[in-house]
């Protein structure tokens, strides 16, 4: 298999290696990956994750077994063990049907090899496509509201919501960007933050109970987030506390995207009561660990809820961005996403 390069996934030299997101911004570390039950504790814990990067994660994995000689038997069980890993986000699926057609054809190593390929190089193409035609929707001087992380260490390429205001800012050299840190695993505050200071975009961090008075003084122009998985009629599931942004938007009136791969788009989910929500660990709100160690400021015992994603409905939404293009409210209630696939 030919090498493939991203910010936080590569094969090279016939070794797949994950860097680990978990341990960012402040140590860099790379895991090798030879098998699944490597590659799914990587994905449970979220050392490598991001919608379509856990799917590519998945799919180079398979590709490699494959390339070992590894028998369709053991390939199959391979793909349905990866795609139990996390429910919520539909591109892993998406991937892993792909591979099981490979895994059918007469030369089903090569298919299978050719079809990871193929998905990864897709992704980069896909991201640029999204990034330009979000970065339309931008303009000078825009403070732009993200959450969570949706850039190049979630993907193979630039990133969806992350990757359009890395376009915008491109294109007008003057936007900022308020970073929601996006409890409990700050995926903002570690991962976007990091993004955005490579790149050279000006940003501040936010706690995300902030939104909402940042929003309220007319200091929020736009919204822009990402998407684990678009339901037939609109509604998508995204990180837990996206919802929360789109009801602030619509009550002050402040344009809110969503931006996403087409293959995030899930037609056989009718809508947002039909998406399942990840359900994690309660030691990640209890206190929370990192590159620093550990600090635990909760009693050992509390019970927790924690919903890894959580849903918005369609109607609070002003545009969806997909490689694809722009949609508004009024295309997609009328039913315009379930004729693009
Ligand atoms: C382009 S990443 C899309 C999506 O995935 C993230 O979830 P996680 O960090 O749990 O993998 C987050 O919901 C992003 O918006």
């Amino acid at each position: 298999m030919q090498d493939l390069i991203a910010s936080s996934l590569k094969f090279q030299n016939n070794t797949l290696m994950v860097l680990d997101q978990y341990l960012l911004p402040h140590q860099q570390v790379w895991h090798e990956c030879r098998d699944v039950k490597t590659m799914r504790e990587l994905i449970l814990s979220l050392k490598i994750r991001g919608a379509p990067l856990i799917g590519l994660g998945a799919s180079l994995l398979i590709a490699y077994l494959a390339e070992q000689d590894t028998t369709k038997a053991v390939l199959a069980q391979a793909i349905d063990d990866l795609e139990a890993t996390r429910p919520t986000a539909v591109n892993l699926m998406h991937c892993m049907a792909k591979l099981r057609v490979a895994l059918q054809q007469q030369d089903y190593v090569a298919e299978v090899i050719n079809t990871a390929v193929k998905l990864f190089n897709e992704d980069i193409a896909l991201c640029e496509k999204m990034a330009t035609h979000g970065a339309k929707l931008v303009n000078s001087g825009d403070n732009i509201l993200t959450h969570c992380n949706t850039g190049a260490l979630a993907t193979a390429g630039i990133g969806t919501a992350l990757g359009v205001i890395y376009k915008a800012q491109q294109r007008h050299g003057d936007i900022h960007v308020w970073v929601d840190e996006t409890r409990p695993l700050l995926q903002g505050g570690r991962l976007t933050a990091f993004e955005l200071e490579r790149w050279q975009v000006p940003y501040t961090l936010i706690c995300d109970n902030m939104a909402a008075s940042l929003m309220a003084a007319g200091k929020v122009d736009k919204i822009f987030v990402g998407a684990d998985r678009i339901a037939a009629n609109g509604d998508f599931a995204n990180k837990v506390g996206t919802y929360n942004l789109a009801v602030l938007a619509h009550f002050h009136n402040i344009p809110f995207y969503v931006v996403a791969p087409l293959t995030t788009l899930d037609v056989n989910t009718a809508c947002s009561a039909d998406i399942e929500i990840e359900q994690r660990n309660g030691a990640e709100v209890r206190g929370v660990s990192g590159s620093f160690g550990e600090a635990l400021w909760a009693p050992t015992n509390a019970n927790v809820y924690n919903p890894a994603f959580d849903v918005t409905p369609a109607k609070l939404i002003t545009g969806w961005v997909l490689d694809t293009g722009v949609y508004d409210q009024q295309q997609v209630l009328a039913g315009e996403l379930k004729r693009l696939v």
